[in-house]
């Protein structure tokens, strides 16, 4: 495993009683307000020294309390990345960048300056200062300060809260290639669903500081339990068959045919799609003359009554599920029960932008 955490921390009140390990990739720290996460992340910045732990990210350990050692925060060679990108305003961008790569140790196997500059398509850039860049701008660069760091673990501590949903979009490509083409563990802290699915190889979903589920997207997202009913949301993987003369994208999944507005990817890609639990309407017979595109048919596998008026309601579509938020009255008067076929129902726009990401969820399982 790359990335290695279990620590435990007391304070009046609260108690941090925490313990994951994570494959290569991004691991995301997912969890309401009051989780623990902020808790988490001094631990592993050095911040915060926890009564009992070990951190780990691949074989660089920045704490062990048994064997007493204690990084200070400095030696621990972590790449921040930060809301708001906090850089030098009087430094160029490519002296920006080169700050991070003064603190990179002397033979350090880092990236080189070139890679990072394309990989965040940050080439144009290179001369501007600060001042000059928008939101999105920076916040690529502060990335790539980061990186040239040489860093053995990179924080990113909810690095997009800040942004408005147009940088947010811009952003997020810039993260899902980190992921996909940088060896460095990354620990994001994120409150948005969305991101999740559309980032984590890894979810560590935090709740009163215990771990309430750790997995992929789709298994984390997909407990209730663990992420809460306005965080249920059901991550599906698909292939992008072909992009229609209408405007839609007709994309193939594990169960079907599923028709999105116009996406971006490309014809064979591997995407990972985030379907909102109430964004999904059930019914069990075939339905007829819907304007809804998207019709999937499964078999009921779990059903949640809440303490309020909903209900979650599982299907099992294959190997995959696909959760709906719908109220009680609706799951009785249907006479839903475990086992029953089932039939799911979904609206192409109900499909935001943000909702897609590239990359299996299934790869990079080491
Ligand atoms: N220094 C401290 N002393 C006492 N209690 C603390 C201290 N720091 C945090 N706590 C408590 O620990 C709990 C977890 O706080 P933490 O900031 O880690 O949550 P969080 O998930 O990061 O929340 P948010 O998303 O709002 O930042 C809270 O109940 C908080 O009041």
């Amino acid at each position: 495993m790359t990335l290695q955490v279990a620590l435990s921390h007391h304070f009046k009140g609260f108690t941090l009683d925490v313990a994951f390990d994570a494959p290569k990739g991004v691991t995301v720290l997912f969890g309401p307000s009051g989780s623990g996460k902020t808790t988490l992340v001094n631990a592993v910045a050095g911040l915060l020294r926890p009564d009992k732990g070990r951190i780990v990210a691949d074989d660089w350990v920045l704490l062990d309390t048994q064997s007493r050692r204690n990084l200070a925060p400095h030696k621990r060679r972590l790449g921040y990345i930060f809301q708001e990108g906090r850089l030098f305003p009087h430094l160029s961008v490519r002296q920006n960048l080169l700050y991070g790569r003064w603190f990179a140790p002397r033979g350090s196997q880092d990236e080189s300056f070139d890679h990072v500059v394309e990989l965040l398509g940050i080439g144009p850039l290179l001369t501007r200062r600060p001042g000059a860049l928008s939101g999105g701008e920076k916040q690529r660069v502060a990335i790539g300060r980061a990186l040239l760091s040489a860093p053995k673990l990179i924080l990113a501590d909810e690095p997009l809260a800040a942004l408005d949903e147009a940088r947010k979009a811009e952003i997020l490509p810039y993260f899902e290639r980190l992921r996909d083409e940088v060896s460095v563990p990354i620990l994001y802290v994120s409150h948005s669903s969305a991101e999740v699915a559309r980032l984590a190889t890894t979810v560590v979903a935090l709740k009163d500081g215990r771990v309430a589920a750790c997995g992929t997207p789709a298994d984390v997202l997909g407990d209730v339990a663990a992420v809460g009913v306005r965080g249920a949301a059901s991550v599906l993987e698909a292939r992008v068959v072909a992009h229609h003369a209408d405007g839609l994208t007709e994309l193939s999944t594990a169960t079907g045919a599923l028709w999105l507005p116009r996406i971006a990817d490309l014809h064979g890609t591997t995407i990972r799609v985030r379907i909102a639990a109430q964004e999904v309407m059930l019914s069990r017979d075939a339905p007829k003359g819907l304007s809804a595109l998207n019709i999937l048919h499964g078999t009921i596998a779990d059903i949640r009554l809440g303490d309020g008026p909903g209900a979650m309601v599982t299907l099992a579509l294959g190997q995959e599920r696909l959760s709906a938020r719908i109220t009680r009255r609706s799951a009785q008067a249907m006479g839903l029960a475990i086992g029953q076929p089932c039939h799911a129902i979904i609206k192409s726009v109900a499909v935001a932008p943000e909702d897609i990401g590239t990359g299996s969820m299934k790869e990079r399982t080491q």
